[in-house]
């Protein structure tokens, strides 16, 4: 059955007979984590005994920072969060050889129905906030997919989804940062205080000092999205319609789209309503023996017709992350099975992080070789031309394509200087390669020359093959080293965002 080199026999069964282990110990030791972990934020909100603690876990930052301080200082910082729980695809190395300080804060710590705000925590995940705030009627005005994503990775790195051609990057909806810098000091920012600490802050990733709290903006939330599908089967009239869904003024909240062969794909546009309409049957996607949804938004490809369904608000923002995207059929091929469904489905996703903790080097190996992870974020205009770069290099389906908005803020994303904001497009590729002569990086490097000569960006959750010059060609560093030669110690205490994402330091 295998064609991958494993070195070992052991090495060879463990990659052979995996889905035993993920099927007896990974499934219910992630069901049994994300149990726990529901109970625990439900009480902790409840008590309201977040925010008195809130004062003191900060004080606990900054007694770990002055330490550093007053050490030698012979290595850099950075958090002490295990490489195995983040959302990254890689381990970075630099963990190891870096003071690591505990950022411990995983709370909501307020919910402002005036304001329409929430303060929350940096290891608060997406899915435990969509959880808190439905009840009251609320959600982020972007939430992007997976359960797992943090607060703090995502103002540190960025996210995205598909309500973003309205709102922008996650980066766009928060308000104001609280951080420990690293002359251990707490400052606070937003457009009026601080505002460059606060524009460059975004795409950081932890280069200037260590995030503790962070204000978001709400928008109001009602039960369930109306989803309308609309099958393509040429990609010029695919794009087109994506593109002018995205860019008119009065857009639908939602906008996506999958593409499944070089020219056909589905254009998805949602908007919250409060009732089911006639026109459309109600489709609990969420429910465990439910179909993953990019399965199902296939088989709209073969109706050939638009087609209305209505999801429960929370199963439409999550809809991804029961099936990771598509890269679970890569892990459990058989995970769709509808018996499979009806068995285990209640258990599924895997945590990516227990499945990253328990992934042997074979699998990584295999990963590096044949598999692409890679979401490139490009100007609109570019985007046909886009897929057919991507085709000819990767020849990766699905891929997955979202509309967002990038303001002409100061920092570290560049647009055109003479508009207000700029209309990108996510191009997301996860999957194994079928192109011919694909190589991991002469291809990958090919894609990234495209990005950079079409003034896009790579999301650097993945692997970046750029090289220093380059990196900073794509992304500004004019105000970033401005901050960085203003703020105490901090060149000192953190490399610059290159030296935390270029592949030498992650494997
Ligand atoms: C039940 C089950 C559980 C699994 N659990 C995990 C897991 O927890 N974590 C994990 O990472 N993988 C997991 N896998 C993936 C598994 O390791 C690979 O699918 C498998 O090893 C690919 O080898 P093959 O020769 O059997 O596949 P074939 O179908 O023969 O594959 C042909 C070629 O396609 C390429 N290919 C196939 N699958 C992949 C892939 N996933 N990525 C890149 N290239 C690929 C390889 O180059 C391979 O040589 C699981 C698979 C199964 C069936
Ligand atoms: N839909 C989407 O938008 C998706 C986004 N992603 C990406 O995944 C990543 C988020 O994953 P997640 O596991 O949550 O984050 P990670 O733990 O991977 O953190 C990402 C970066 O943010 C830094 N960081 C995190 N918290 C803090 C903090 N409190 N203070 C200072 N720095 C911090 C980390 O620094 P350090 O290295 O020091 O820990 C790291 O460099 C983002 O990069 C995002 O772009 C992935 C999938 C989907
Ligand atoms: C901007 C958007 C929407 C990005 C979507 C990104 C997902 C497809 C990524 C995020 C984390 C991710 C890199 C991951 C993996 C697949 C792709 C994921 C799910 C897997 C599960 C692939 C298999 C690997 O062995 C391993 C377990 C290490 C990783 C873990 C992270």
């Amino acid at each position: 059955m295998t064609s991958i080199p494993t070195e070992t026999l052991f090495e060879y069964i463990i990659v052979e007979y995996r889905w035993i282990i993920v099927i007896l110990a990974l499934l219910p030791m992630s069901a049994a984590w994300k149990f726990w972990s529901i109970i625990r934020n439900y009480v902790v909100f409840k008590m309201n005994s977040a925010p008195k603690m809130h004062d003191q876990k900060v004080k606990d930052v900054q007694r770990q920072v002055k330490a550093w301080l007053s050490s030698d200082r012979s290595t850099r910082l950075c958090t002490a969060r295990p490489t195995w729980q983040t959302m990254s695809f890689r381990h970075g190395l630099y963990k190891k050889t870096f003071t690591n300080i505990k950022v411990n804060l995983v709370d909501v710590l307020e919910v402002d129905t005036k304001n329409m705000t929430v303060r929350c925590e940096p290891l608060v995940t997406m899915g435990q906030l969509s959880r808190t705030l439905q009840p009251l009627g609320l959600a982020l005005a972007v939430v992007p997919e997976l359960d797992q994503l943090t607060v703090g990775g995502l103002v540190m790195g960025t996210g995205v989804e598909t309500s973003s051609h309205r709102f922008g990057l996650f980066q766009h909806i928060c308000l104001q940062y609280e951080l420990v810098l690293a002359d251990g000091s707490v400052v606070t920012c937003s457009k009026d205080e601080n505002p460059d600490l606060f524009y460059t802050v975004p795409w950081s990733y932890g280069t200037l000092g260590f995030l503790t709290s962070v204000v978001i903006k709400l928008v109001p939330a009602k039960k369930f999205v109306r989803v309308q599908y609309h099958p393509y089967h040429s990609l010029s009239d695919l794009v087109k319609r994506f593109t002018q869904e995205s860019v008119k003024p009065n857009p639908h909240q939602f906008v996506e789209a999958v593409v499944f062969t070089k020219d056909s794909g589905v254009v998805m546009l949602g908007d919250m309503v409060d009732e089911v309409g006639r026109d459309g049957k109600m489709n609990p996607i969420g429910k465990w023996y439910a179909e993953w949804f990019f399965k199902q938004v296939e088989k709209h490809l073969k109706r050939k017709k638009s087609v209305v369904e209505y999801i429960p608000l929370r199963d439409y923002y999550h809809r991804h992350t029961r099936s990771l995207f598509w890269e679970l059929q890569d892990i459990i091929s058989f995970g769709n099975n509808f018996i499979f469904r009806y068995l285990f489905g209640w258990l599924m996703p895997p945590e990516v992080s227990l499945l990253k903790l328990t992934q042997p080097e074979a699998i990584a190996k295999l990963y590096e070789r044949a598999h692409v992870i890679q979401d490139m974020l490009l100007p609109i205009e570019h985007l046909e031309a886009s897929i057919n770069c991507f085709h000819d290099e990767f020849e990766v389906y699905p891929i997955w394509l979202c509309p967002f908005k990038v303001f002409n803020n100061p920092g570290q994303l560049k647009i055109k200087s003479n508009v207000d904001s700029e209309m990108f497009v996510d191009v997301g590729v996860y999957g194994v390669p079928k192109a011919k002569g694909f190589e991991t990086v002469k291809s990958t490097r090919k894609v990234e020359n495209f990005v950079m000569d079409h003034q896009g960006f790579q999301m650097l959750y993945a692997d970046t093959y750029t090289s220093l010059e380059e990196f900073r060609k794509m992304f500004d560093h004019t105000l970033y080293d401005k901050v960085r030669d203003s703020l105490p110690h901090c060149k000192e205490a953190f490399p610059e965002i290159y030296g935390k994402v270029n592949k030498t330091v992650r494997k």
